[in-house]
């Protein structure tokens, strides 16, 4: 049986993702950019479960469905955690190009060994009927002194991640996937997945 699953992301760079993360397990993806009502929903949480749990739980009760969001961010030890969960909104809202400037400037003559750097993901399920599923993953990286690939989205041309000597921005989807803070999470979901649908 296909299963329809709504992501509850406008973000067409974490969609890309989720459709090759979900499809291969049978889902039929879906986000808010497929549906043609507007809907907008204020992220007012304070941590990454919190903005998460406010996605979807936003979708799920509206629509009568199951849905996945994702909240999402980079966090520089450096800057004490920022953008962290304001990194969509760091310094334009949803301009990719003005939040990387924003970091690069924060970050300038700061040394490579104090550039560490961590994206986190918060994924969490609703369905109408039961209690959510929460699943979180985190990979760590260094800050870059200037963008490098053209791969992926957000701040990832700035992102090293030194295991594969690369840019996230310089992966196919199938090497972020595998070791991506997004990745890492759905793996955690699949975990717990199947026992909390039955
Ligand atoms: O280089 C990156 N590679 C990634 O893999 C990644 N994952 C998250 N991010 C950043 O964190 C924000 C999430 O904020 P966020 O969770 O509120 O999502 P969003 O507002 O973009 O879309 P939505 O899902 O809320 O509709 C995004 O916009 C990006 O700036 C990433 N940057
Ligand atoms: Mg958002």
């Amino acid at each position: 049986m296909v299963e329809k699953l709504l992501i509850a992301t406008k973000n067409e760079g974490k969609a890309r993702e989720y459709r090759s993360l979900f499809e291969p397990k049978g889902f039929e993806v879906i986000t808010l950019n497929d549906i043609p009502e507007k809907i907008e929903i204020e992220e007012n949480g304070t941590t990454f479960v919190e903005n998460a749990t406010i996605k979807a739980k936003a979708l799920a009760d509206k629509y009568q469905v199951l849905a996945l969001a994702d909240d999402s961010g980079l966090a520089i030890d450096q800057l004490n955690g920022e953008p962290g969960i304001y990194s969509a909104r760091y310094a334009g809202d949803h301009d990719d190009e003005a939040n990387k400037q924003k970091v690069l400037t924060k970050l300038e003559g700061v040394p490579r060994e104090k550039r560490t750097a961590h994206f986190h993901c918060a994924i969490v399920v609703c369905d109408p009927n039961k209690p959510k599923l929460v699943a979180q993953g985190q990979v760590d990286g260094v800050i870059l002194t200037a963008p490098q690939g053209e791969g992926g989205f957000g701040y990832d041309p700035l992102f090293y991640y030194p295991p594969f000597e690369k840019s996230f921005a310089q992966l196919t989807m199938e090497q972020k996937n595998s070791v991506s803070h997004r990745g890492r999470a759905v793996n955690e979901l699949m975990e717990q997945f199947d026992q909390w649908w039955k």
